[in-house]
């Protein structure tokens, strides 16, 4: 274990790079900073891996990390299918001993200034509290569905061919392979997926006891069709209870992934129908996931939305155009954006379905909005229309709204399939 930053307070040191040999003492302050005690554990081994040590920074005080942030290298779909390199932002931490004196803002100054000196135009993260990264450029891109079904009440109603996709049970680690290809099929169809860099398929199988809330250990069933071929998956846990009325256990849903309908279908049904349970609680599910329209009840689903993904463009003009647009647009956006103002004034996006470009200009403003309102409407989830409702981007040009907000929209909803 690192140094005891916790007990120290004094002046610091700017952000500086993170070496391998510091990463102990680094972790140890993001542990505490969550109101944790470092100690070796199957998540802090992962995590070790998974550091990309050359992409992460540390603030320190004499000896003592106090502050930590990290940036994965990551490829993540955009609408029309392409994978955009995205920082993905992690592992920020202020010691408590040192907070609220500025030390984030100058982790997240270098921070953008070295995403920006990678050439990567966008930077992503999930927010510990959603107040803190707005005033950084981030704005909510996904949501997620979470969910507890009453399955006692709510009866699922399955497509056609359903019944023809055959479900067995297997060792998580020992289908990894036909999972991961299984997800990786699944990355182009949905803004917002990860491209799986090598080590992160671990993700899915952390299971460490203190994670289960009292239920099993991590359970997996795959999905095959006619020619054999894994089509689809589910990971949960089951935790029993036993009641005066008799067994009313909970399914845990962990993941789930289908390449077709019906395997989604069979895999959900079999979540459902499992004997001695009452319950299905489904956290981080897409919010257009077809089992919420498969329902009797969607009342006694009690789904309720959660912010996911934030999202900033890092640069303007290339993560605009590394996108594609559902409809023909055409319009000047007069964008604001203090912290990071080499996005800051006029640029001209023209696009459709097959491509775009996006170049400064001097042309008139068809809209204002700030870099964060472009953030959030970026993977096609939040409409201009809704955010301009919210006073949030104002139409300059009469039309100019309806033609991007028409461009922008995704038909399948953005989704953050797993957080970092
Ligand atoms: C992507 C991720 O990893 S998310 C994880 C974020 N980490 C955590 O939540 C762990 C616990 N919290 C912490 O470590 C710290 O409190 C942090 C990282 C959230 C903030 O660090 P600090 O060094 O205190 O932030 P800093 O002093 O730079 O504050 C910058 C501004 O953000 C505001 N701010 C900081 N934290 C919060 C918060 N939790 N909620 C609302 N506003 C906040 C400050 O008031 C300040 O506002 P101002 O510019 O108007 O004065």
């Amino acid at each position: 274990m690192g140094t005891d930053s916790a007990a120290v307070s004094g002046p610091t040191t700017g952000p500086r790079a993170l070496q391998r040999d510091e990463w102990d003492n680094w972790y140890d302050t993001l542990v505490r900073a969550f109101g944790g005690v470092p100690e070796p554990d199957e998540e802090r081994e992962l995590f070790n891996s998974l550091t990309e040590v050359d992409r992460s920074i540390g603030v320190w005080d004499g000896g003592a990390c106090v502050g930590t942030a990290g940036a994965f290298s990551f490829r993540m779909t955009v609408p029309g299918g392409a994978e955009v390199p995205a920082a993905g932002v992690t592992m920020v931490s202020v010691a408590a001993t040192h907070r609220r004196r500025g030390v984030l803002t100058s982790m997240m100054r270098r921070q953008l200034d070295d995403v920006r000196s990678w050439g990567e135009p966008l930077a992503v993260l999930t927010a510990s509290e959603p107040a803190i990264y707005g005033r950084f450029g981030y704005g909510a891109a996904t949501f997620q569905v979470n969910a507890e079904i009453d399955t006692t009440r709510v009866r699922l109603s399955v497509p056609e061919g359903t019944d023809g996709v055959r479900l067995r049970y297997a060792v998580p680690a020992e289908v990894l392979d036909a999972c991961e290809e299984v997800y990786a099929r699944s990355v182009p169809g949905r803004p917002g997926m990860l491209a799986r860099r090598p080590g992160w398929e671990q993700l899915g199988l952390l299971d460490p006891e203190s994670g289960r809330d009292g239920a099993s250990p991590l359970q997996c069933v795959v999905a095959s069709r006619d020619d054999g071929r894994v089509t689809g998956y589910a990971r949960f846990r089951i935790r029993p209870a036993w009641g005066p009325q008799g067994a009313d256990g909970t399914v845990l849903l962990a993941d789930l992934e289908a390449l077709d309908p019906v395997t989604r279908a069979a895999l959900w049904r079999f979540l459902f129908d499992l004997d001695l349970t009452t319950s299905v609680v489904a956290r981080g599910r897409p919010v257009d996931e077809a089992w919420q329209y498969q329902v009797s009840d969607i009342r006694r689903c009690r789904p309720y939305l959660r912010d996911a993904l934030y999202l900033r463009p890092v640069e303007v003009g290339a993560a605009l155009e590394a996108r594609t647009y559902q409809a023909p647009v055409d319009v000047v956006f007069e964008v604001e954006d203090a912290f990071c103002p080499w996005n800051a004034g006029r640029w001209r996006l023209s696009g459709d379905a097959k491509g775009a470009s996006c170049a400064r200009t001097t042309d008139a403003a068809d809209l204002a909005l700030s870099v964060r309102e472009l953030g959030a409407a970026y993977l096609g989830g939040v409409p201009l229309t809704a955010l301009a409702a919210a006073g949030r981007v104002r139409e300059l040009r009469p039309g100019a709204l309806a033609e991007a907000s028409a461009a922008f929209v995704s038909d399948v909803a953005p989704w953050l399939p797993h957080s970092f």
